[in-house]
């Protein structure tokens, strides 16, 4: 508010004084404008509309020129695009992110961008939000220049330029918005923007938004933006994603169960980082590692994965390379075939096979090898770091660093701490994770960590729904018209069937050629084993026969339920045992790491959204008709909360009152 009250007094100010001959607009401490203080979103705004301010801007009749300088974002760069000229930095990102907050861009941008860089340009920038550098919004057109000196001296410089001169053509408002076979380029357009949204009504009411250019004068257009922007403003999906955008920052500030914390403890320095087996996840590591500007030596035993690791890693750095228009990061990997050649490195990544047998070797040997400070990081995806770290002689320097595949793509990190990790052990991964583009998130050490030990309990359900009755793709279609980009079943497709299968062998479960539908005293779905032992894809119906079990049609509000809220529950039960700091914590491993639809701000989030006690009225029903399925047992923080009112996300925290405090 304080900020668009300074705005509108001091431009009335320039505009109306005589002496003033040219304007120039910049930021405060080289930042031109990062847009709408996303916090007042919620309240009551207050404060003077900017639009009407705008315009007298862009009717002036001196030259006002935007100076832009670190970011112009949002109605930042609405702002300048109200301005006769743009000056820009080099390293200068511009936007219209608002797509992402759930909005458009509501101070002109849907009316005024398509007019300046044209319709496929302007739809392709405010449906994606996608920030560019200055020189492609050079080459787009709209900045004016792009300099690498002071950008407000040389903005100065050049608004005594061009005192005089016909402002005519600069304003963007007289400019046509010219859009040749407009109703096909919409048609196509639309299409490809809801199937990329998945449910998101912010994509779709952004093309809508700019189709009002093409067809209405310019003021129209503008009233239109209005009421559009209206729909969304208020909207479950607003609030979601801009809860997404403040809690993806609150997970950078970690805490311990001690009390350690992001602010109290200082990451080591890392340059030279080890990667232990070149398999998939290997492979996405180095890759990964190398493009952020780190050293690698990349470690395999077996010589055809070797050979293999080798070629994929060069063929995804070189790809990268060009795609990006840089240099290739191929040199920075060495590889070996001995373990050895990893003693100078300041951290390893073990990414070796899942097998605890395995892993407790080699943490025992890179114990003997490595330099006594070196930090040794486990790839693994649910095994006891704790057990890692005790055949080492420093368990503080163990901690998990669990990629997600690919992992040079998937931007989830979860940093798994011990009880005996040492806070800057935490730090240093916490840092790396950062610098290699990834969202970390600090989590204790259990079974699965956070985002697969939820899964379980969902993929149960999955199971067990098929059991009743509902066929695979009845499952997949209710979880994919949710927003998940893929059901339970497609994703154990890509992700192979054999992964799931190795874990529930090595935890006991699975019994080759039985059907027993009750193993360790709870219920047990064993149709994933016998496709896997059979190689058979249309098992369902003669299974259902053979068990005896009766069929019924089941609908994707049960699906969603079962699935979704028993994922919730044990995302609970995370939370009372104190695996992760905050519902902020699961909703972001969720959206990062597990597709969750962002627009619905991650499990947590929804439950609140959904109503808690809606959530544990569901549950509970669920566990009267299965009473052997223990996740379907509400969770005690859940009934906690609901017997506390149900309070706001933001203060489940009081309720909890114990963060981490299993550990
Ligand atoms: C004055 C003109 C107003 C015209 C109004 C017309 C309607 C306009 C609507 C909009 O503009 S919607 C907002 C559009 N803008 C964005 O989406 C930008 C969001 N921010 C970013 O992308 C980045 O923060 C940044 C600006 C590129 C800076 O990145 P950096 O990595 O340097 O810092 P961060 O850690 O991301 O942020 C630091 C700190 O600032 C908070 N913050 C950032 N942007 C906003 C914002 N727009 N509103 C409120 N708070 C913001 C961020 O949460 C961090 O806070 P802490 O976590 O440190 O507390």
């Amino acid at each position: 508010a304080a900020v668009r009250q300074g705005i509108v007094d001091t431009v009335q100010k320039a505009v109306s004084d005589p002496q003033v001959k040219s304007v120039v607009i910049c930021g405060q401490n080289g930042i031109f404008c990062g847009g709408a203080d996303i916090k007042e979103f919620g309240k009551d705004i207050s404060g003077p509309p900017l639009v009407p301010v705008f315009h007298a801007i862009e009717s002036a009749d001196k030259p006002v020129v935007a100076a832009i300088e670190g970011s112009a974002l949002g109605g930042g760069l609405e702002l300048a695009l109200f301005c006769h000229y743009r000056i820009t930095h080099s390293k200068a990102r511009l936007g219209l992110p608002e797509v992402t907050l759930g909005l458009l861009p509501a101070a002109g941008g849907t009316q005024r961008l398509p007019r300046l860089i044209g319709v496929p340009a302007a739809l392709d920038l405010i449906t994606t939000g996608r920030h560019v550098t200055a020189a492609e919004a050079l080459k787009l057109g709209f900045v004016d220049q792009v300099i690498d000196q002071n950008t407000v001296e040389a903005a100065v410089k050049f608004a005594l330029s061009v005192v005089g001169q016909s402002l005519e053509s600069r304003r963007i408002s007289t400019l046509p918005c010219p859009c040749p076979d407009a109703d096909a380029l919409f048609e196509g357009v639309m299409q490809k923007v809801r199937q990329r949204a998945r449910g998101a009504i912010a994509p779709v009411t952004c093309v809508q938004a700019i189709q009002a250019a093409v067809t209405l004068p310019y003021a129209q257009g503008m009233q239109r933006e209005q009421e559009l922007m209206a729909t969304l403003f208020t909207s479950a999906q607003a609030r979601a994603l801009q809860y997404c955008f403040f809690s993806q920052r609150v997970v950078s500030r970690w805490s311990m169960p001690s009390g350690a914390r992001w602010d109290t403890s200082k990451p080591k320095p890392v340059t030279k980082v080890a990667v232990i087996g070149l398999g998939t996840m290997g492979r996405g590591i180095t890759v990964a590692l190398a493009q952020a500007g780190l050293s690698v030596v990349a470690v395999e035993t077996e010589q055809q994965q070797m050979i293999a690791g080798q070629r994929a890693v060069s063929d995804m750095l070189e790809r990268a390379a060009q795609r990006r228009g840089v240099s290739s990061a191929v040199y920075r990997v060495r590889y070996s075939m001995k373990l050895e050649a990893v003693a100078d490195v300041q951290l390893v990544i073990e990414a070796v096979f899942e097998d605890m047998v395995l892993k407790e070797q080699l943490f025992k040997q890179l114990s003997s090898i490595c330099k006594a400070d070196t930090l040794l990081c486990s790839n693994t995806s649910a095994l006891d770091i704790d057990h890692l770290a005790s055949q080492t002689r420093s368990p503080q320097l163990v901690v998990g660093m669990h990629f997600f595949a690919p992992a040079h793509v998937m931007k989830l990190l979860e940093v798994v701490h011990g009880p005996r990790s040492a806070p800057q052990a935490v730090a240093t991964a916490m840092e790396l994770g950062k610098r290699i583009g990834k969202v970390s998130v600090a989590v204790g050490n259990c079974r699965g960590f956070v985002g697969n030990r939820m899964l379980m309990p969902y993929s149960q359900e999955a199971l067990f729904l098929v059991e009743e009755g509902a066929s695979p793709e009845v499952v997949d279609r209710a979880l994919e018209e949710f927003g998940f980009p893929m059901g339970f079943f497609r994703m154990s497709d890509l992700s192979g069937l054999d992964v799931g299968w190795r874990v529930r062998k090595a935890d006991g479960l699975v019994k080759p050629g039985q059907m027993s539908r009750v193993r360790q005293g709870r219920r047990y779905c064993p149709l994933g084993d016998l496709l896997c032992e059979q190689g058979r894809f249309e098992l369902p119906r003669g299974y259902r026969a053979r068990q005896g079990l009766v069929s019924r049609r089941i609908d994707s509000k049960e699906v969603l339920e079962r699935c979704l809220y028993s994922l919730i529950n044990e995302g609970f039960r995370i939370l009372e045992d104190g695996i992760a700091a905050g519902p902020e914590d699961i909703d972001m491993i969720y959206v990062f790491g597990y597709g969750w639809p962002r627009h619905r701000g991650g499990p947590m989030f929804y439950a609140s959204q959904v109503g808690l006690d809606r959530v544990l009225q569901a549950l509970e029903h669920y566990q009267q008709l299965h009473p052997d399925v223990p996740h379907l047992q509400p969770s005690r923080l859940l009934r906690k909360l609901v017997s506390s009112g149900s309070p706001p996300i933001h203060r489940w925290k009081e309720v909890i009152k114990k963060p981490h405090s299993a550990l």
